[in-house]
């Protein structure tokens, strides 16, 4: 079956698949008064699940990334990795998590095939944590990333919003959090969203900032190896773990463009920052309709534009990250 590729040359091997909205923090960036469902959620079921990854393996795609909301609220979080697992062609099984269930489930997820975690860790300071999360719960999630290290995870990725005003002078502290640490974190520039213009106009702050101090520290740009997601990352003599920076307002982020995305609902996001969503999930209900929904992906890739509008404060549907992922 031929690989998804888009108009501009594109091809799409990574899949970030949102299977719950649902989150329990209230970062104040993404879900600042808490997760509100909006009439009676209905997630994709784990038999849709297997028929979404079979199709999208069959297209190409090599990586898959669980998340959400968060993706570990899901009773049947490791029936999905299972799943993932299961899936000829899938060689990459990651997720992206706030961290909460990681200190009893790690050893768990990674036995059922799991590889790769990102916690999100805005901050090093409990109290501060707490300010950007809503939720007092640092050391659990810290005691969390030791215990994924523990269960055989080889490297850890901690993603923190780079926030003006209230984490903007942490890096000494990551810094040195990772000079014995095999951790890459990543400072991701804070995007707006549909809630949040007051909010992103008050925080953003340009990557720049960091990659200037980096710099003048003896910290040096790595070169991009072909699996690298969307972070340029910079390493160090005397530090065990990386730092990378994700700048989405940068020229030409998006001409790597390599992963689509399908909510929790099932429907696909050619876009982080899609003007809508297309609905596969009718697609998903026997196994007789692999052929028509991989039709439906190829037609849909005609529709994905060179790059987001956020320049324009343009944010499509994507009222916060929690409703695709990230
Ligand atoms: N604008 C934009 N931001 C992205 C994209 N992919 C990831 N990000 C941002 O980076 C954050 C961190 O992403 P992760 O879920 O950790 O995944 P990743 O950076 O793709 O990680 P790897 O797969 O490990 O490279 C996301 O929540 C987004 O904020 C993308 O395609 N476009
Ligand atoms: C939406 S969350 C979903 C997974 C999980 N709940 C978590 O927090 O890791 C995925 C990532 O998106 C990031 N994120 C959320 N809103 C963002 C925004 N407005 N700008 C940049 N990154 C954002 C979070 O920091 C997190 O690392
Ligand atoms: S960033 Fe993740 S943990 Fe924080 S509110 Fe959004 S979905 Fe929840
Ligand atoms: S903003 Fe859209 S086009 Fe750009 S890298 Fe992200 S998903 Fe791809």
């Amino acid at each position: 079956m031929s690989q998804l590729v888009d108009d501009f040359g594109r091809k799409y091997s990574y899949l970030r698949l949102s299977v719950t909205d649902v989150c329990n923090f209230k970062c104040s960036y993404c879900l600042p008064d808490g997760y509100k469902p909006e009439g009676k959620p209905s997630f994709l079921r784990l038999d849709e699940i297997q028929r979404l990854l079979r199709a999208f393996a069959s297209v190409g795609t090599q990586k898959v990334r669980i998340t959400g909301g968060e993706p570990t609220l899901r009773k049947d979080f490791t029936d999905i990795i299972r799943a993932a697992n299961d899936t000829k062609g899938i060689k990459t099984i990651a997720t992206t998590t706030n961290g909460y269930r990681l200190e009893t489930h790690a050893k768990e997820w990674f036995d059922a095939g799991l590889r790769r975690i990102n916690v999100s860790m805005d901050s090093l300071d409990p109290r501060q944590f707490q300010q950007i999360t809503g939720e007092n719960k640092f050391h659990q999630v810290m005691r969390g990333i030791d215990a994924a290290l523990e269960a055989g995870f080889k490297r850890i990725k901690i993603n923190a919003v780079l926030l003006k005003g209230l984490n903007d002078n942490d890096l000494p502290k990551f810094l040195s959090w990772l000079k014995t640490r095999p951790i890459d974190v990543r400072f991701i520039e804070l995007m707006e969203t549909g809630l949040g213009r007051d909010y992103f106009q008050e925080h953003h702050l340009s990557g720049n900032t960091i990659k200037a101090k980096l710099l003048a520290q003896g910290w040096f740009h790595q070169l991009p190896q072909a699996t690298d997601g969307p972070a340029i990352n910079f390493c160090h003599p005397d530090h065990q773990g990386r730092i990378g920076l994700i700048m989405p307002y940068s020229k030409d982020f998006c001409s790597t463009c390599n992963r689509l995305r399908v909510s929790a609902t099932g429907k696909l996001h050619l876009c982080l920052f899609t003007e809508a969503g297309v609905v596969l999930r009718d697609l998903l209900q026997d196994d007789n309709q692999q052929q028509e929904l991989i039709e439906r992906l190829h037609q849909q890739l005609h529709q994905k534009k060179a790059t987001h509008d956020l320049h324009h404060g343009i944010t499509g549907i994507t009222k916060h990250l929690a409703s695709i992922g990230g």
